[in-house]
C-alpha cells in the first residue's frame, strides 16, 4: 500500500509541475524542469556546504577530528531508510558519499594510502569508501600503506584481507603483529574481471596479461575460450593493462576502470569463473572509531598451549550471546607450533557485553590486542 501511495504521490507531483510548463510533455518541457530542480540542489548543496564550515570551525575551536564516520554512517543510514524512490537507494549512498567526500575536502582533501599501483581493486576500494574529493596516493606495498599512515603522510589505509575465494591476505594480519594502528572500518567490493585490448576483438588476442590471482580466477574461462594462448602472470592488473596499451595482440585482465583509464576496449566483461567474488578491505587509522550502532570489533590473542583451550577461549563470548564472524589461525614467527588467533566478532569494544568479554578471554591468553572496532559493511 505505501509503495502505491509513493507512486500515486510521485505521479501526481510531476504532473502539476509539467502542466505548469505545457500541457503535453516534450522532451524541452521535461529538461527545463530538470534544469529547475538542479539549480534547487545547486542552492541547497551550497547551503549545505555553508554549514559543514561552520562544523569544521566549531570542530578546530573544540580540537576535535574533522573526520566522523559514524556520523556519516548515520546519514547513509536515514536517507536510505527515508528514500521514498523511484531514485534507487544503492544511488542515495553514492550522491552522498560524494556530497560528503566534496564537505570534507572543503577543510582539507583527506588523504588515503591504498594498496597501489592506481587502477588496482583497492583503488576502486577507497573511491567507494572515500568518494572522489579523497587524496588517494598509491603505495607500493603492505608495510608501505601502515607507514604512511604511521607517520601521518596519510589520514587513512586500506588494504586487502580476504578474498571470498582466495581466502585470507596473511600479510595484512601479520601487520597487526608489529603495527598500532587501528581498523577504522571494512569495505566490500564484489570483484569482476574483463579482459581488454586496444581492439575489442577475441580473434586479435595472442596473449593474456594479468596478476597471477585474476589469471586463477579466470582459469575455466580462459582455457574454453582462449585455449592454447600464453598467460603471462605480471606484478599487477595495471601493468597488465600498460602493457596492452603498446601491444595490438595482447589482452589484459583487469578491471573496468583500467579500460577507461587506459583507454582500451573490453573484449569480453566479467570472466571470472565464480560469480559473486567478493574482496574485503580493511581502512586503519591511527585511532579507534566511534560507535555506529551496527559494528564488528577485530581482536588478535595467542593461547597457552594446554588441553582445552580452544574451547575455553570461545566460552567468554558463547556465554554471552556474542557472534563470532570470522576466526584465524596463524603461526606465530619464531615459535614453532605455536599460533596467533585474529577473530571478527560483532558489537563494539566499547558495548559492556564485548568489554567484559574480552576482559575475561586475557585470563587465558598470553596476549590479547583490540585491533579495531568499525561499521560492518553492507
Ligand atoms: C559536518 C560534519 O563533519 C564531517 C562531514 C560530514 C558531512 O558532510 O555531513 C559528516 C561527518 C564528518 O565527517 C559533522 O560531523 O557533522
Amino acid at each position: 500500500m505505501a509503495y502505491r501511495y509513493v507512486l500515486y504521490r510521485t505521479f501526481t507531483s510531476a504532473r502539476k509541475v509539467t502542466e505548469s510548463v505545457s500541457d503535453k510533455p516534450t522532451l524541452a518541457n521535461l529538461r527545463q524542469e530538470i534544469d529547475a530542480i538542479d539549480d534547487k540542489i545547486l542552492e541547497l548543496l551550497n547551503q549545505r556546504a555553508t554549514l559543514v564550515m561552520q562544523v569544521g570551525a566549531l570542530k578546530t575551536q573544540t580540537k576535535s577530528d574533522f573526520h566522523v564516520p559514524s556520523r556519516e554512517r548515520e546519514i547513509y543510514e536515514r536517507l536510505t531508510a527515508n528514500n521514498p524512490g523511484p531514485f534507487p537507494s544503492e544511488g542515495v549512498r553514492g550522491v552522498f558519499r560524494e556530497i560528503i567526500s566534496a564537505s570534507l575536502a572543503l577543510e582539507s582533501p583527506m588523504r588515503v594510502a591504498f594498496l597501489g599501483p592506481s587502477a588496482t581493486f583497492s583503488h576502486l576500494a577507497a573511491m567507494q569508501q572515500f568518494g572522489l574529493s579523497a587524496e588517494l596516493s598509491p603505495e607500493r606495498s603492505i608495510p608501505a600503506v601502515f607507514e604512511a599512515v604511521q607517520k601521518g603522510e596519510a589520514y587513512y589505509g586500506l588494504v586487502p584481507v580476504e578474498n571470498s575465494t582466495e581466502g585470507v591476505i596473511s600479510h595484512t594480519l601479520d601487520m597487526f603483529m608489529e603495527s598500532d594502528l587501528k581498523i577504522n572500518a571494512e569495505v566490500l567490493l564484489e570483484v569482476s574481471h574483463f579482459l581488454l585490448s586496444r581492439t575489442g576483438r577475441i580473434e586479435d588476442v595472442k596473449k593474456v596479461y594479468s596478476h597471477p590471482q585474476p589469471l586463477a580466477q579466470c582459469r575455466k574461462w580462459l582455457a574454453t575460450n582462449l585455449p592454447n594462448i600464453p598467460l603471462v602472470d605480471v606484478a599487477s592488473t595495471t601493468l597488465a593493462a600498460q602493457i596492452v596499451t603498446e601491444d595490438y595482440t595482447a589482452a589484459a585482465i583487469a578491471s573496468e576502470y583500467a579500460a577507461s583509464l587506459y583507454n582500451l576496449k573490453v573484449v569480453k566483461a566479467r570472466i571470472e569463473d565464480q560469480v559473486n567474488n567478493f574482496t574485503r578491505f580493511l581502512v586503519v587509522g591511527r585511532k579507534f572509531a566511534d560507535r555506529s550502532g551496527d559494528d564488528k570489533t577485530s581482536l588478535m590473542f595467542s593461547v597457552k598451549d594446554e588441553p582445552g583451550i580452544l574451547h575455553r577461549m570461545l566460552v567468554p563470548f558463547a556465554s554471552r550471546g556474542i557472534n563470532l564472524t570470522k576466526i584465524e589461525s596463524r603461526p606465530l614467527k619464531g615459535k614453532a607450533w605455536e599460533y596467533i588467533f585474529y577473530l571478527d566478532l560483532s558489537g563494539h569494544i566499547s558495548d559492556p557485553q564485548v568489554a567484559e568479554a574480552v576482559q575475561e578471554l586475557s585470563s587465558c591468553c598470553q596476549f590479547v590486542k583490540v585491533l579495531g572496532s568499525y561499521p560492518r559493511a553492507k
